[in-house]
C-alpha cells in the first residue's frame, strides 16, 4: 500500500514538475535567454502569456472611432503589434499563450523566412479549429503531401487553365449584374454579393457544379470558420479538451462531419458519371476532376485518399472565396471615395472594351485597375498575417532563434510602413504602382506581399486578380459607385480565414478572416449606368476574418 502511495507521490510530483516547466520555467528562461540577445518584447504572464493583453487592446481599438474614412487601419486592426513595435522595436517576442512568438515587421527577414526552401521554417501544426476547417489541404499540409497537392494546384491554376475559367467567371458576374437589376433603389449588401459571386464562380471554374449544389458547403465552412474565429486564442490542454468539449468543439465537429458527407457524395457522383459513360479516366478538367484522377493515379506516391480529396475541395472553396471578395469589397470601397480613380478606371474600360465583356487579351492592358487593385491590397491586404514554426536553430538576420520558436508575420504592418512607402502612406495613390514609380519592392521584394512570397505563396493569386479586374471592369461599365452617407467605416479584423492564411491559412493563421463589410445602395438609374451607394456597415477585413450579417446595423 505505501509503495503505491509512494508511487503515486512520485507520478503527482513528475506532472507537476511538466506542468510547471512548460508553463512557467521554459517560457521565463526563453524569455530571458532572447532578452540577452536583444529581442525585447511584453512579459510573459502564466498561462495567458500575452493573449489577454492583445485581446485587451484589440477590444479597445475597436471601441474607438476611426478617423473619417482615413485608410490608417494598422493600429485598429492589430494594435498590439502597433503599440510593441513602436516600443521594442520592429521585431519582438510575444506570447500566444506559453508558446513564444517572434512579430516580424521587417521586410528583409519577411522575406528570408518566406523564402525558406530548406524546411527551417515550417507552417506549424495549426490550430484544432483550422484544422477542421481546412484539414491537412494545401495550406496547411508539409512535405511531401504539400509537394505532390502543390504540382496539382499549379497544373490547375496555370495561365492557360486560368484563360479557360473566364466564361465562368464573366458568367458570375453577368448574374450578379442581373440580380442588381432588380435592387435599384433598395439597399443591398456589396460584401455579401461578392461573397455570393464568388461563391458561384469557385463552384462553376473550381467544381463544376453550380452554387446551389455548393451552397450547403459554403455556409458550413463558413459556420467552421466562425467558431476558428471566436476561439482563435482560446488555450487548450489536449487531454482535457478530449474529455470535457466546449459547445463550439461539439458543433465544429457535427460540421466537419457532415461537409466530409456532402464532399464524398460530389466525389462519389463523379466516379459513377466515368462508370456509366464508360470513359475511363474522364473525370472532369475542372479542379475536383483533376483531384478525383489522382485518386486513381497509378503511382501509389501520387495518388490520393479520399481524405486528401476532401481537404482539398475545403481548402479551395475556403481559400478562394474569403479573400477574394474581401479584394472586391474593399476595392469598391476604395473607389466610392476616391472618385477621380472610378473616373480614370471607366474611361479606361471603356476605350478598351466599350460595352462588350472582358476577353483573356484584354485584362493585361487594363493598366489603371491594376494600379488600382494593387493599391487596394496594399491597404486592405484581404490577409494581414502569416505564421511559421522554427523547425530547428537558425539564424535569423542578426537574430539567433531556438527551435519550436513560432513567427507572426504581419504584411500589414509592413504595407503600411512610412520607411518603406513615404510619408502618404496611409492615402490612396495607386500611382505609386506605376513602373517608374514604384521603388518600394525594388528595394524588397518583401515590401508588398500580399499573396505571400516564397514557395509557399498563393496559388491562387492569378485566379483572384483575373477575376477582380473581370468584375470591376464589368461594374464600371454599367454602375457609378458611390458612397452612402450612412456608411460607417469600420474595418475589424474578425475571420479565421486570414487567420488561416495569414497565420498558417491564410488562411495559414489568417485568424479572424479580416473581411470587409458594407451594405451598399442602388438609387435610381442614369441612363445606363445606375448609382449605387454604400450604405454605413462594419467594413470588416480579412486578415483572416469574417463577421455574421447579424453585426450589421443600421
Ligand atoms: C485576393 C485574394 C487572395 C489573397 C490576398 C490571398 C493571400 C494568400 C497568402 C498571403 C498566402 C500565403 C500564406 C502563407 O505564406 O502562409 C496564400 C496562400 C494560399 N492561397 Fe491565397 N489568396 C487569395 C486568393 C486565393 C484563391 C482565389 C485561391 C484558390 C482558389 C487561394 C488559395 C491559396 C492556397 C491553396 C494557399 C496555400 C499555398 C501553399 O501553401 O502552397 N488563394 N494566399
Amino acid at each position: 500500500m505505501l509503495l503505491v502511495l509512494c508511487f503515486l507521490f512520485v507520478c503527482l510530483l513528475l506532472a507537476l514538475i511538466k506542468i510547471s516547466n512548460k508553463l512557467w520555467w521554459s517560457p521565463t528562461r526563453l524569455q530571458h535567454l532572447m532578452r540577452l540577445r536583444g529581442i525585447k518584447g511584453p512579459s510573459y504572464r502564466f498561462i495567458h502569456g500575452s493573449t489577454k493583453e492583445i485581446l485587451t487592446m484589440q477590444k479597445e481599438a475597436m471601441a474607438r472611432p476611426m478617423p473619417c474614412l482615413s485608410h490608417d487601419i494598422f493600429p485598429k486592426l492589430q494594435p498590439h503589434i502597433h503599440y510593441w513595435t513602436n516600443l521594442y522595436g520592429k521585431n519582438f517576442l510575444q506570447w500566444d499563450g506559453p508558446q513564444a512568438q517572434l512579430v516580424i515587421t521587417e521586410a528583409e527577414l519577411i522575406k528570408e523566412v518566406l523564402n525558406d526552401r530548406d524546411g527551417v521554417y515550417s507552417k506549424g501544426k495549426g490550430k484544432a479549429f483550422f484544422k477542421k476547417l481546412l484539414g491537412d489541404g494545401l495550406v496547411i499540409s508539409q512535405g511531401e503531401k504539400w509537394a505532390k497537392v502543390r504540382k496539382l494546384a499549379n497544373h490547375a491554376f496555370h495561365a492557360e487553365s486560368l484563360k479557360r475559367m473566364i466564361p465562368a467567371m464573366i458568367e458570375g458576374v453577368e448574374s450578379m449584374l442581373e440580380r442588381w437589376k432588380h435592387l435599384e433603389g433598395k439597399e443591398i449588401e456589396v460584401y455579401e454579393e461578392f461573397r455570393f459571386l464568388m461563391s458561384e464562380v469557385i463552384s462553376r471554374t473550381a467544381f463544376g457544379s453550380s452554387y446551389l449544389e455548393g451552397k450547403n458547403i459554403f455556409e458550413m465552412l463558413m459556420k467552421l470558420a466562425l467558431l476558428a474565429s471566436r476561439n482563435f486564442y482560446e488555450q487548450t490542454f489536449p487531454v482535457i479538451s478530449t474529455v470535457f468539449k466546449t459547445e463550439d468543439q461539439i458543433e465544429s465537429e457535427r460540421l466537419e462531419k457532415r461537409l466530409r458527407e456532402s464532399i464524398v457524395g460530389l466525389i462519389k457522383k463523379r466516379e459513377e458519371k466515368v462508370v456509366i459513360s464508360g470513359e475511363e479516366d474522364n473525370f472532369g478538367s475542372d479542379f475536383l476532376g483533376l483531384l478525383v484522377k489522382a485518386r486513381h493515379d497509378v503511382n501509389e506516391n501520387q495518388r490520393f485518399s479520399v481524405d486528401d480529396v476532401v481537404d482539398e475541395c475545403k481548402t479551395f472553396y475556403f481559400t478562394g472565396q474569403e479573400t477574394t471578395n474581401s479584394l472586391l469589397a474593399w476595392t469598391v470601397l476604395l473607389l466610392a471615395i476616391h472618385t477621380e480613380w472610378q473616373e480614370e478606371a471607366r474611361k479606361e474600360v471603356n476605350n478598351l472594351l466599350g460595352k462588350q465583356n472582358p476577353k483573356p487579351d484584354d485584362l493585361i492592358q487594363l493598366k489603371t485597375v491594376s494600379l488600382i487593385i494593387n493599391e487596394s491590397l496594399r491597404l486592405y491586404p484581404p490577409v494581414v498575417s502569416m505564421s511559421r514554426k522554427v523547425e530547428r536553430e537558425v539564424r535569423l538576420g542578426e537574430l539567433n532563434l531556438p527551435a519550436n520558436m513560432s513567427l507572426f508575420i504581419s504584411n500589414l504592418a509592413v504595407h503600411h510602413d512610412p520607411q518603406i512607402w513615404g510619408e502618404d502612406v496611409h492615402l490612396f495613390k495607386p500611382e505609386r504602382f506605376s513602373p517608374g514609380v514604384f521603388k518600394a519592392t525594388k528595394n524588397n521584394i518583401a515590401a508588398f506581399v500580399p499573396f505571400g512570397f516564397g514557395p509557399r505563396n498563393c496559388v491562387g493569386s492569378n485566379f483572384a486578380i483575373m477575376q477582380a479586374k473581370i468584375a470591376l471592369a464589368m461594374i464600371l461599365q454599367r454602375y457609378t459607385v458611390t458612397l452612402s452617407p450612412a456608411y460607417v467605416h469600420s474595418p475589424v479584423q474578425k475571420n479565421p480565414c486570414l487567420k488561416i492564411l495569414g497565420d498558417g491559412v491564410s488562411m495559414s493563421r489568417v485568424g479572424e478572416n479580416a473581411q470587409t463589410r458594407y451594405s451598399c445602395l442602388l438609387v435610381g438609374s442614369l441612363k445606363c449606368a445606375i448609382e449605387i451607394v454604400l450604405r454605413k456597415r462594419d467594413l470588416l477585413l480579412s486578415g483572416g476574418s469574417s463577421a455574421s450579417p447579424g453585426e450589421f446595423t443600421r
